[in-house]
Protein backbone atom coordinates (compact mmCIF):
# COMPACT_ATOMS: atom_id res chain seq x y z
CA UNK A 1 0.00 0.00 0.00
CA UNK A 2 1.37 3.09 -1.10
CA UNK A 3 2.55 6.21 1.84
CA UNK A 4 -0.50 8.21 0.28
CA UNK A 5 -3.42 5.64 0.54
CA UNK A 6 -1.70 4.89 4.28
CA UNK A 7 -2.45 8.54 4.15
CA UNK A 8 -5.61 8.97 3.07
CA UNK A 9 -7.25 5.96 4.81
CA UNK A 10 -6.18 7.31 7.97
CA UNK A 11 -7.44 10.69 7.99
CA UNK A 12 -11.27 10.86 9.63
CA UNK A 13 -13.71 11.75 6.75
CA UNK A 14 -17.10 11.92 6.10
CA UNK A 15 -19.13 10.87 2.84
CA UNK A 16 -21.77 12.90 2.46
CA UNK A 17 -22.89 12.00 -1.01
CA UNK A 18 -23.37 8.22 -1.22
CA UNK A 19 -26.64 6.69 -2.94
CA UNK A 20 -27.05 3.17 -1.11
CA UNK A 21 -28.72 1.63 -4.17
CA UNK A 22 -25.43 2.77 -6.26
CA UNK A 23 -23.56 0.33 -3.73
CA UNK A 24 -25.10 -2.44 -5.26
CA UNK A 25 -22.23 -4.80 -6.29
CA UNK A 26 -22.61 -7.30 -9.18
CA UNK A 27 -21.95 -10.46 -6.56
CA UNK A 28 -24.70 -8.90 -4.00
CA UNK A 29 -26.97 -8.26 -7.33
CA UNK A 30 -27.05 -12.03 -8.69
CA UNK A 31 -27.36 -13.63 -4.74
CA UNK A 32 -30.36 -11.58 -4.44
CA UNK A 33 -31.76 -12.38 -7.41
CA UNK A 34 -31.50 -15.97 -6.94
CA UNK A 35 -32.58 -15.44 -3.29
CA UNK A 36 -36.03 -13.37 -4.20
CA UNK A 37 -36.28 -15.39 -7.82
CA UNK A 38 -35.59 -12.54 -9.57
CA UNK A 39 -35.27 -12.93 -13.42
CA UNK A 40 -31.61 -10.63 -14.57
CA UNK A 41 -30.84 -10.24 -18.04
CA UNK A 42 -27.07 -11.11 -16.89
CA UNK A 43 -25.63 -14.22 -16.81
CA UNK A 44 -22.84 -13.78 -14.67
CA UNK A 45 -20.93 -11.04 -12.81
CA UNK A 46 -18.30 -10.31 -15.44
CA UNK A 47 -21.19 -10.29 -17.57
CA UNK A 48 -22.87 -7.31 -15.29
CA UNK A 49 -19.63 -5.43 -14.81
CA UNK A 50 -19.28 -5.26 -19.05
CA UNK A 51 -22.70 -3.77 -18.51
CA UNK A 52 -21.60 -0.86 -16.61
CA UNK A 53 -20.26 1.59 -20.12
CA UNK A 54 -22.51 4.87 -19.43
CA UNK A 55 -21.97 7.86 -21.80
CA UNK A 56 -24.34 10.30 -19.69
CA UNK A 57 -26.21 9.90 -16.37
CA UNK A 58 -29.66 8.65 -18.23
CA UNK A 59 -27.55 5.88 -19.21
CA UNK A 60 -26.86 4.91 -15.65
CA UNK A 61 -29.88 5.62 -14.01
CA UNK A 62 -31.81 3.24 -16.65
CA UNK A 63 -29.28 0.46 -15.68
CA UNK A 64 -29.77 1.30 -11.45
CA UNK A 65 -33.16 1.35 -11.46
CA UNK A 66 -32.91 -2.25 -13.37
CA UNK A 67 -30.40 -3.20 -10.43
CA UNK A 68 -32.78 -1.89 -7.93
CA UNK A 69 -35.05 -4.31 -8.62
CA UNK A 70 -33.22 -7.34 -6.98
CA UNK A 71 -33.62 -4.93 -3.56
CA UNK A 72 -36.98 -7.48 -1.93
CA UNK A 73 -37.38 -7.36 1.71
CA UNK A 74 -36.19 -6.00 4.46
CA UNK A 75 -33.27 -8.30 5.38
CA UNK A 76 -31.93 -7.26 1.57
CA UNK A 77 -31.73 -3.50 2.53
CA UNK A 78 -29.91 -3.99 5.47
CA UNK A 79 -27.57 -5.88 4.40
CA UNK A 80 -26.81 -3.74 0.89
CA UNK A 81 -26.27 -0.93 3.80
CA UNK A 82 -24.08 -2.92 6.20
CA UNK A 83 -21.86 -4.25 3.14
CA UNK A 84 -20.88 -1.04 1.96
CA UNK A 85 -20.66 0.24 6.10
CA UNK A 86 -17.89 -2.38 6.36
CA UNK A 87 -15.98 -1.31 3.45
CA UNK A 88 -15.88 1.82 3.85
CA UNK A 89 -14.76 1.65 8.09
CA UNK A 90 -11.46 -0.09 6.67
CA UNK A 91 -10.85 3.38 4.64
CA UNK A 92 -11.46 5.59 8.02
CA UNK A 93 -14.61 7.17 7.01
CA UNK A 94 -16.24 7.86 10.48
CA UNK A 95 -19.27 9.37 9.85
CA UNK A 96 -21.65 9.02 6.36
CA UNK A 97 -24.82 10.34 5.73
CA UNK A 98 -26.89 8.37 3.44
CA UNK A 99 -28.91 8.91 0.62
CA UNK A 100 -31.61 6.51 -0.45
CA UNK A 101 -34.30 6.71 -3.51
CA UNK A 102 -37.82 5.16 -1.71
CA UNK A 103 -39.88 5.98 -4.79
CA UNK A 104 -37.64 3.77 -6.92
CA UNK A 105 -39.15 1.15 -4.83
CA UNK A 106 -42.34 2.07 -4.01
CA UNK A 107 -43.08 2.22 -7.69
CA UNK A 108 -42.35 -1.60 -7.99
CA UNK A 109 -44.52 -2.63 -5.03
CA UNK A 110 -42.00 -2.84 -1.81
CA UNK A 111 -43.08 -0.74 0.71
CA UNK A 112 -41.73 2.13 2.35
CA UNK A 113 -41.32 1.11 5.89
CA UNK A 114 -39.69 -2.37 4.35
CA UNK A 115 -37.12 -0.17 2.94
CA UNK A 116 -36.52 2.48 5.56
CA UNK A 117 -36.53 -0.15 8.57
CA UNK A 118 -33.90 -2.51 7.05
CA UNK A 119 -31.54 0.41 6.03
CA UNK A 120 -32.01 2.38 9.42
CA UNK A 121 -30.89 -0.87 11.22
CA UNK A 122 -27.75 -1.59 9.44
CA UNK A 123 -27.08 1.99 10.03
CA UNK A 124 -27.52 1.40 14.20
CA UNK A 125 -25.28 -2.03 13.42
CA UNK A 126 -23.04 0.63 11.51
CA UNK A 127 -22.51 2.49 14.29
CA UNK A 128 -22.56 -0.21 17.33
CA UNK A 129 -20.36 -2.51 15.75
CA UNK A 130 -18.17 -0.70 13.07
CA UNK A 131 -18.13 3.01 14.61
CA UNK A 132 -19.46 4.95 11.69
CA UNK A 133 -21.93 7.41 12.62
CA UNK A 134 -24.71 7.93 9.81
CA UNK A 135 -27.68 10.39 9.41
CA UNK A 136 -30.16 9.19 6.27
CA UNK A 137 -31.24 11.68 3.74
CA UNK A 138 -34.10 10.83 1.71
CA UNK A 139 -34.59 11.84 -2.43
CA UNK A 140 -36.89 12.90 -4.55
CA UNK A 141 -36.67 11.63 -8.03
CA UNK A 142 -37.14 14.30 -9.81
CA UNK A 143 -37.98 13.11 -13.31
CA UNK A 144 -40.89 11.69 -11.06
CA UNK A 145 -44.05 14.77 -9.98
CA UNK A 146 -44.09 17.37 -7.80
CA UNK A 147 -47.45 15.33 -6.16
CA UNK A 148 -45.30 12.18 -5.96
CA UNK A 149 -42.93 14.17 -4.36
CA UNK A 150 -45.31 15.33 -1.77
CA UNK A 151 -47.05 11.54 -1.22
CA UNK A 152 -43.35 10.83 -0.41
CA UNK A 153 -42.84 13.37 1.96
CA UNK A 154 -46.38 12.36 3.66
CA UNK A 155 -45.36 8.74 4.05
CA UNK A 156 -42.33 9.62 5.69
CA UNK A 157 -43.55 11.53 8.12
CA UNK A 158 -43.20 8.48 10.77
CA UNK A 159 -39.48 8.94 10.28
CA UNK A 160 -38.91 12.41 10.99
CA UNK A 161 -38.55 12.02 14.64
CA UNK A 162 -35.03 12.02 14.11
CA UNK A 163 -34.33 9.14 12.06
CA UNK A 164 -34.53 10.64 8.16
CA UNK A 165 -32.85 13.97 9.07
CA UNK A 166 -32.73 15.53 5.68
CA UNK A 167 -34.37 15.80 1.71
CA UNK A 168 -32.43 15.78 -1.30
CA UNK A 169 -33.27 15.66 -5.26
CA UNK A 170 -31.64 13.34 -7.56
CA UNK A 171 -32.42 11.60 -10.58
CA UNK A 172 -31.99 12.55 -14.64
CA UNK A 173 -31.20 16.37 -14.24
CA UNK A 174 -31.67 18.09 -17.46
CA UNK A 175 -35.36 19.07 -18.03
CA UNK A 176 -36.02 18.92 -14.32
CA UNK A 177 -34.84 22.20 -12.32
CA UNK A 178 -34.87 22.58 -8.87
CA UNK A 179 -37.81 25.01 -9.04
CA UNK A 180 -39.85 22.25 -9.33
CA UNK A 181 -39.45 21.10 -6.04
CA UNK A 182 -39.57 24.82 -4.82
CA UNK A 183 -43.08 23.87 -3.17
CA UNK A 184 -42.02 20.22 -1.81
CA UNK A 185 -38.93 21.62 -0.13
CA UNK A 186 -40.62 24.84 1.38
CA UNK A 187 -43.08 21.45 2.92
CA UNK A 188 -39.69 20.04 4.11
CA UNK A 189 -38.33 22.84 5.51
CA UNK A 190 -41.46 23.44 7.61
CA UNK A 191 -40.88 20.29 9.05
CA UNK A 192 -37.32 21.38 10.23
CA UNK A 193 -35.39 18.74 7.83
CA UNK A 194 -32.49 19.23 6.14
CA UNK A 195 -32.18 20.10 2.66
CA UNK A 196 -29.78 19.10 -0.20
CA UNK A 197 -29.99 18.71 -4.02
CA UNK A 198 -28.07 17.62 -6.67
CA UNK A 199 -27.28 20.36 -8.73
CA UNK A 200 -25.09 21.44 -11.75
CA UNK A 201 -24.02 17.36 -12.27
CA UNK A 202 -25.45 17.70 -15.89
CA UNK A 203 -27.41 20.82 -15.38
CA UNK A 204 -26.26 24.20 -15.98
CA UNK A 205 -24.64 26.96 -13.43
CA UNK A 206 -28.30 28.21 -13.66
CA UNK A 207 -29.56 25.16 -11.79
CA UNK A 208 -27.19 25.61 -8.87
CA UNK A 209 -28.70 29.13 -8.45
CA UNK A 210 -31.91 27.66 -8.25
CA UNK A 211 -31.38 25.08 -5.89
CA UNK A 212 -29.48 27.68 -3.72
CA UNK A 213 -32.13 31.12 -4.02
CA UNK A 214 -35.37 29.41 -4.32
CA UNK A 215 -34.68 25.27 -2.55
CA UNK A 216 -32.49 27.32 0.42
CA UNK A 217 -30.42 24.10 0.74
CA UNK A 218 -28.11 23.37 2.92
CA UNK A 219 -25.43 21.29 1.12
CA UNK A 220 -25.06 21.26 -2.82
CA UNK A 221 -24.62 17.93 -4.47
CA UNK A 222 -22.02 17.83 -7.37
CA UNK A 223 -22.13 21.24 -8.30
CA UNK A 224 -19.03 21.14 -10.67
CA UNK A 225 -20.94 23.65 -13.55
CA UNK A 226 -20.83 26.56 -10.40
CA UNK A 227 -17.87 28.09 -11.89
CA UNK A 228 -19.02 29.13 -15.14
CA UNK A 229 -20.82 31.64 -13.50
CA UNK A 230 -17.95 33.57 -11.69
CA UNK A 231 -20.75 35.82 -9.71
CA UNK A 232 -22.86 32.77 -8.27
CA UNK A 233 -18.76 31.14 -7.55
CA UNK A 234 -18.21 34.28 -5.52
CA UNK A 235 -20.97 33.90 -3.78
CA UNK A 236 -21.19 30.51 -2.67
CA UNK A 237 -17.72 31.03 -1.51
CA UNK A 238 -17.93 33.63 0.78
CA UNK A 239 -21.03 31.46 2.20
CA UNK A 240 -19.48 28.30 3.15
CA UNK A 241 -21.97 26.01 1.50
CA UNK A 242 -20.46 22.58 1.00
CA UNK A 243 -19.96 20.56 -2.12
CA UNK A 244 -20.00 17.06 -2.58
CA UNK A 245 -18.14 16.21 -5.37
CA UNK A 246 -17.55 12.71 -7.01
CA UNK A 247 -14.91 12.69 -9.00
CA UNK A 248 -15.33 8.83 -10.55
CA UNK A 249 -18.66 9.19 -10.81
CA UNK A 250 -18.53 12.41 -13.09
CA UNK A 251 -15.35 10.62 -15.06
CA UNK A 252 -17.55 7.72 -15.49
CA UNK A 253 -20.67 9.45 -16.53
CA UNK A 254 -18.50 11.33 -19.30
CA UNK A 255 -19.06 14.84 -17.38
CA UNK A 256 -15.15 15.13 -17.51
CA UNK A 257 -13.02 13.53 -20.71
CA UNK A 258 -10.13 12.69 -18.43
CA UNK A 259 -9.82 13.26 -14.53
CA UNK A 260 -6.73 15.91 -15.44
CA UNK A 261 -10.01 17.98 -16.81
CA UNK A 262 -11.92 17.19 -13.57
CA UNK A 263 -12.59 20.84 -11.92
CA UNK A 264 -11.94 20.19 -8.29
CA UNK A 265 -8.39 21.63 -7.93
CA UNK A 266 -10.42 25.45 -9.41
CA UNK A 267 -13.41 25.02 -7.16
CA UNK A 268 -10.73 24.96 -4.04
CA UNK A 269 -8.43 27.37 -5.34
CA UNK A 270 -12.28 29.41 -5.93
CA UNK A 271 -13.09 29.31 -2.20
CA UNK A 272 -15.33 26.45 -2.50
CA UNK A 273 -15.82 23.95 0.60
CA UNK A 274 -15.80 21.11 -1.69
CA UNK A 275 -15.59 17.56 -0.61
CA UNK A 276 -14.90 14.11 -1.88
CA UNK A 277 -17.49 11.51 -2.33
CA UNK A 278 -18.33 8.01 -4.37
CA UNK A 279 -21.82 8.76 -5.32
CA UNK A 280 -22.55 5.41 -6.73
CA UNK A 281 -19.42 3.10 -5.76
CA UNK A 282 -20.27 -0.43 -7.32
CA UNK A 283 -21.02 1.30 -10.49
CA UNK A 284 -18.36 3.77 -10.93
CA UNK A 285 -15.67 1.85 -10.18
CA UNK A 286 -14.47 2.52 -6.58
CA UNK A 287 -15.11 3.84 -2.79
CA UNK A 288 -14.30 6.67 -1.05
CA UNK A 289 -10.02 5.80 -0.92
CA UNK A 290 -10.05 5.53 -4.80
CA UNK A 291 -11.92 8.57 -5.27
CA UNK A 292 -9.41 10.63 -3.31
CA UNK A 293 -6.28 8.92 -4.80
CA UNK A 294 -7.94 9.54 -8.75
CA UNK A 295 -8.16 13.41 -8.20
CA UNK A 296 -5.03 13.17 -5.72
CA UNK A 297 -2.95 11.92 -8.98
CA UNK A 298 -4.65 13.45 -12.02
CA UNK A 299 -4.29 17.13 -10.37
CA UNK A 300 -1.12 17.14 -8.76
CA UNK A 301 -2.78 17.55 -5.25
CA UNK A 302 -0.63 17.99 -1.94
CA UNK A 303 -1.33 16.70 1.59
CA UNK A 304 -2.30 19.48 2.47
CA UNK A 305 -5.02 19.86 -0.45
CA UNK A 306 -5.95 16.05 0.99
CA UNK A 307 -6.45 17.39 4.95
CA UNK A 308 -8.62 20.49 3.38
CA UNK A 309 -10.93 18.03 1.37
CA UNK A 310 -11.39 15.80 4.80
CA UNK A 311 -11.86 18.89 6.94
CA UNK A 312 -14.22 20.11 4.56
CA UNK A 313 -16.13 16.82 4.96
CA UNK A 314 -16.62 16.86 8.55
CA UNK A 315 -17.60 20.82 8.72
CA UNK A 316 -19.86 20.36 5.60
CA UNK A 317 -21.74 17.14 7.84
CA UNK A 318 -24.84 17.13 10.19
CA UNK A 319 -22.42 16.52 12.76
CA UNK A 320 -23.07 18.18 15.79
CA UNK A 321 -20.35 21.14 16.28
CA UNK A 322 -18.69 19.20 19.26
CA UNK A 323 -18.70 16.25 17.17
CA UNK A 324 -17.10 18.37 14.31
CA UNK A 325 -14.23 19.22 16.90
CA UNK A 326 -13.45 16.07 17.80
CA UNK A 327 -12.60 14.27 14.23
CA UNK A 328 -11.14 17.99 13.26
CA UNK A 329 -8.72 17.62 16.05
CA UNK A 330 -8.11 14.06 14.85
CA UNK A 331 -7.05 14.99 11.56
CA UNK A 332 -4.88 17.77 13.01
CA UNK A 333 -3.16 14.64 14.97
CA UNK A 334 -2.50 12.29 11.69
CA UNK A 335 -1.59 15.33 9.54
CA UNK A 336 1.24 16.30 12.09
CA UNK A 337 2.62 12.57 12.37
CA UNK A 338 2.61 12.44 8.63
CA UNK A 339 5.18 15.58 8.81
O1 LIG B 1 -25.12 10.90 -9.65
C1 LIG B 1 -26.35 10.86 -9.64
N1 LIG B 1 -27.05 11.88 -10.19
C2 LIG B 1 -28.37 11.89 -10.19
N2 LIG B 1 -29.10 10.91 -9.69
C3 LIG B 1 -28.49 9.86 -9.16
N3 LIG B 1 -29.00 8.77 -8.59
C4 LIG B 1 -27.98 8.01 -8.20
N4 LIG B 1 -26.83 8.60 -8.52
C5 LIG B 1 -27.12 9.78 -9.12
ZN1 LIG C 1 -25.53 11.44 -6.65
Amino acid sequence: MSNLTDFINALPKAELHLHIEGSLEPEMMMDLAIRNNIDLPYKSVEEIRTAYKFSNLQDFLDIYYQGMNVLQTEQDFYDLTFAYLEKIAKEGVVHVEVFYDPQGHTSRGVAFSTVTNGILRALDDGQEKLGVTSELIMSFLRHLSEEDAFATLEEAKPWFDGRIVAVGLDSSEMGHPPSKFERVFNAARDLDLKLVAHAGEEGPSEYVREAIELLKIDRLDHGNRTIEDLALTRKLASSGIAFTVCPLSNLKLCGVANMKDHPLKKMMQAGLKVTVNSDDPAYFGGYMTANFLSVVEALDLSKDDIAVLCRNSISGSFLTDDEKQQHLDRIDNVVSSHR
